[in-house]
């Protein structure tokens, strides 16, 4: 029991695919998530009055000890996510390099303005919305939230943090850095738990919400706070992302590329291709055979294997039954297997990646099915291609690899996709860009690069360093009319 007497939950997390324990604790209470609010709210004033180079003194402390401490990030997103240590240690170097984004952003998209106008001086100056809450995904536990919670602290914000009960210790951890770099007490909070958790933290008095997550959570808390305008809230969410590829010379960079878009974190990724959408022809018959090749070659295996696999396990053995759920009901609506996506007999949630050909298939659906399972769809020309890619309800990544700068022209045009790529894969988005999807992958308000615009509100303000009447004064109102 906690000091409220409500019954506290213990919680776990553990190795995908096992019951090892990676992590233990205890989820948060309702009370346990006012009061965080509440620690936040009272550490605002401090924070907002604290000098930003004092904040941006904080931040790169922060990210001075999680460039020395990058090892135990990595391991500890390995022994929650499965995934590779090259990858989970690429995660961790992201780390301290989001700091100098985040400055500069601040800095270059929230530095006050002054322009003279006939009242006096006009400035835009930039604030720290309030109490941010953050909630985090499973795919990456460090970076992405990391994406929302320093642009927020330099902003001026303070911020309540939710990772995801896949990975509370790699929040955890983040957390402790911030404190260890002289964060103030209250500024930023970690509380641990489920979606209900989550929900719980974004019922209370914030000031914005920023998530990251799946299109289901974000709409439950869009629905929650229908009602409460005041809340900022930003939807980073998911993606039915297609590839297309058509007038491409060289097919063995194309299959590479295709498998790195399908297949990067074992498909868990949103920027992952879903769909690939090819013009029937030679050369498309050509890039499927090598892709087929890299399905059945491609290295999948557990974080400290040698040689070094391509591809961790999935978050959970229940994730890899939704993928494989998912291609059993494809092929009974009419799909053909080019490659099975099949379990690996090492690990419950380790799959090999697969290929389906859902051209004849009736009804496809519009889901992101979260794991390394790629759709191949065949069209009869470039317009059809770019039909079938906007063929969704999402708009997160699109990719078109292709040698005829024309083609990408008319791509660039007509996708409906935050992210749009060239000879690219769709996923490895640039944190120098604006980060975000139209559509049911987002709600207008890009992170990345741009995660500095919905961490501050503009204020319009008109200074007059003086005191005195106008030049003329309005009608009816008399100056001076309360002089004795
Ligand atoms: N667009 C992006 O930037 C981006 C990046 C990474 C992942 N994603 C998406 O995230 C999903 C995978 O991550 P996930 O499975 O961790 O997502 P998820 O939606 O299950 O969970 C994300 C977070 O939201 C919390 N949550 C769940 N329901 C909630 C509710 N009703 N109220 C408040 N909080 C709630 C979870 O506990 C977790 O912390 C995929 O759909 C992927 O495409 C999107
Ligand atoms: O899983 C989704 C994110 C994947 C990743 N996106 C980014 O890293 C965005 C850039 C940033 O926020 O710094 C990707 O595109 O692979």
């Amino acid at each position: 029991m906690n000091s409220s007497s409500e019954p506290t939950t213990s919680m776990a997390a553990c190795f995908p695919g096992t019951d090892e324990i990676v992590w233990e604790g205890t989820a948060a209470t309702a009370a346990d998530v006012a009061d965080a609010v509440a620690n936040a709210r009272s550490a605002l004033a401090g924070w907002q009055t604290t000098a930003v180079e004092d904040r941006i003194a904080v931040a790169e402390r922060f990210a001075a000890l999680a460039t020395d401490q990058q090892e135990s990030i990595a391991n500890q997103i390995s022994r929650e996510t499965g995934k590779p240590k090259w990858e989970s240690t690429a995660e961790a170097k992201l780390v301290p390099a989001k700091v100098k984004l985040a400055v500069q952003a601040y800095c270059e998209r929230s530095g006050s303005q002054q322009i003279d106008l006939p009242q006096g001086t006009g400035r835009v100056v930039y604030r720290g919305v309030g109490v941010m809450a953050v909630l985090g995904p499973f795919n990456f536990p460090a970076h992405l939230p990391n994406g929302h919670i320093v642009p927020a602290l330099v902003a001026g914000n303070t911020v309540v943090f939710k990772p995801s009960e896949m990975t509370p210790g790699t929040g955890e951890l983040l957390c402790q850095l911030w404190h260890k770099a002289g964060l103030p007490h209250g500024v930023l909070q970690v509380v641990q738990g489920d979606g209900a958790v989550g929900a719980t933290l974004v019922s209370q008095a914030v000031d914005g919400v920023l998530f990251t997550g799946s299109y289901a959570a974000g709409c439950a808390i869009h629905r929650s706070l229908a009602g409460r305008p005041e809340v900022l809230l930003a939807l980073e969410m998911g993606g039915n992302n297609p590839l297309v590829v058509h007038r491409a010379k060289d097919l063995d960079a194309a299959a590479y590329l295709c498998a790195v878009s399908a297949y990067a974190t074992a498909g868990q990724r949103c920027t992952c291709a879903r769909r690939l959408i090819l013009i029937d022809d030679d050369d498309s018959n050509l890039l499927v055979d090598r892709l087929v090749r890299h399905c059945e070659t491609l290295r999948v295996g557990l974080p400290d294997d040698d040689p070094v696999p391509f591809c961790g396990p999935l978050i959970s053995a229940a994730a890899a039954d939704r993928v494989l759920d998912a291609q059993a009901s494809w092929l009974d609506a009419g799909a053909r297997v080019l490659v099975a996506v099949c379990r690996d007999p090492r690990n419950a949630a380790l799959l090999r990646p697969g290929l389906v050909d859902v051209t004849t298939m009736n009804d496809r659906i519009d889901e992101e099915v979260f794991g390394p399972l790629l759709q191949v769809i065949r069209v009869v020309d470039f317009d059809a291609a770019i039909g079938q890619a906007n063929r969704t309800a999402y708009g997160l990544s699109a990719s078109l690899l292709s040698d005829d700068p024309a083609l990408f022209d008319r791509f660039r045009t007509l996708i409906r996709a935050g992210v749009v790529n060239w000879n690219q894969p769709t996923v490895g988005a640039s944190g120098r860009l604006p980060f975000g999807g139209l559509g049911a992958s987002g709600n207008h308000r890009p992170s990345g690069y741009f995660a500095a615009d919905y961490c501050s509100d503009a204020a319009a303000m008109l200074e007059s360093g003086s005191l005195s009447l106008p030049a003329t004064t309005l009608p009816g109102i008399e100056v001076g009319g309360n002089t004795p």
